[in-house]
């Protein structure tokens, strides 16, 4: 079994409707039940402020700090992780251009807050999530880059400095006479960052894929296959050197035709992830609404299952509606799959009577307009 990573305590200040509430937990589940607009969710989204970006709804964090507080929010948790206990506290100050959080770690101001991901992974699923199938390839480009993120920490800086590289390259492009050398240059920097991130792309593909063929029998959700469409597609079995090479080649060749479309059109920014029905042998966007969600409550254990076992820590999962459209049999067997995973689940829903099957696996707290009780 992987080391159980647990949120032991849990602090909020003007975070979104909640003023200011202390959790003290265990190493159980816990399930959030409420009226709709209680709090649930914003419960969910500061736990995802324990990873780095900005959390499970995206949001901008002059969002997150409660409508009519002086200042900005914060989030202090502590957490038995990685490398045993720590006290990290996340948030905002008053006047901050809202781009940034701070983190501190045991009261030490932290570099970054990709440090998180020593201490703690999260994963999540939320109801926003539905539409992955049947909505934008870049929807389903940050879905795919942060599974990877959980694995490979290294994937964010890489993509954010891809980014940067491609900005400078389409800038430079617009110019009446680009500077040759500094294209090059600029070409080389996307060259190797981006077959480093196809590479990583496609290796967390290949052990998803491994995960999944493992579970396939496991309980009711169905199984999916995943194929990466859009860059390099069949040609990224070689050495690294050797892609890195043909991308740079086809960056510049590809100059003219760049710089009159005003964007670089190759590249693992045109990415998509293709999703599939395996049992079905179905386009997961064809699939019924409850298909879909069950594809993608499948994907999300075994990403779990993966992380839990090459980092040999369970990540925390927040699942937020999760019982929504499952029938009691479903239910129980997706409750019986999140507690094998061997981490600590956060769950929301309306009714507590829908997570009955957990029993005394699971810590029930009802929420409340910003206040929680158990
Ligand atoms: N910055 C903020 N300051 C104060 N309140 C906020 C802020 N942002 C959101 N809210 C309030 O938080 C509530 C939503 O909470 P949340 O999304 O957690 O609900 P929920 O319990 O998950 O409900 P549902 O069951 O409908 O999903 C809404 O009433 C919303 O107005």
């Amino acid at each position: 079994m992987p080391h159980k990573v647990t949120i032991y305590s849990l602090k909020l200040h003007d975070f979104r409707n909640y003023a200011s509430v202390a959790l003290g937990l265990d190493d159980r589940h816990v399930v959030l039940t409420g009226a709709n607009g209680a709090g649930k969710t914003n419960l969910m989204e500061a736990v995802s402020f324990l990873s780095p970006g900005r959390g499970l709804r995206r949001a901008a964090y002059a969002d997150v700090a409660r409508e009519g507080a002086a200042g900005g929010f914060s989030v202090f948790a502590a957490i038995d992780g990685m490398q045993g206990e720590v006290e990290i506290g996340t948030g905002t100050d008053t006047g901050e251009d809202g781009q940034s959080r701070r983190l501190r770690l045991n009261g030490t101001t932290a570099r970054s807050v990709d440090e998180l991901l020593d201490h703690l992974r999260v994963v999540w699923l939320t109801p926003s999530m539905d539409g992955l199938f049947t909505g934008s390839s870049s929807d389903r480009r940050r879905f795919l880059d942060r599974l990877v993120l959980s694995l490979d920490p290294e994937h964010g800086r890489r993509a954010a400095d891809f980014e940067k590289a491609m900005r400078g390259r389409n800038r430079l492009l617009s110019e009446p006479r680009p500077d040759a050398r500094w294209l090059d240059a600029l070409e080389t920097q996307m060259a190797e960052l981006g077959v480093a991130m196809a590479l990583a792309r496609r290796e967390l593909v290949g052990l998803l894929a491994d995960i999944v063929e493992a579970s396939r029998d496991e309980g009711p959700f169905p199984s999916s296959s995943m194929t990466l469409s859009g860059f390099l597609d069949d040609r990224l079995d070689r050495p690294a050197y050797e892609i890195e090479e043909e991308y740079a080649a086809l960056l510049r060749d590809g100059r003219f035709r760049d710089a009159a479309a005003g964007r670089t059109l190759d590249g693992p920014h045109r990415v998509d992830l293709l999703i599939r029905h395996r049992e079905k042998s179905m386009d997961a966007a064809r699939c019924s609404t409850g298909e879909q969600k069950a594809l993608l409550v499948g994907m999300i254990l075994a990403h779990a299952g993966l992380v839990a076992g090459m980092t040999g820590h369970a990540p925390i999962l927040l699942l937020d509606e999760i019982t929504a459209h499952l029938d009691e049999g479903r239910r129980a067997a997706l409750f019986d799959r999140i507690d094998a995973l061997g981490g600590q689940a956060f769950m929301t829903g309306t009714d507590r009577a829908m997570f009955a099957a957990l029993g005394e696996r699971a810590r029930l707290l009802t929420v409340e307009n910003g206040r929680i009780e158990g």
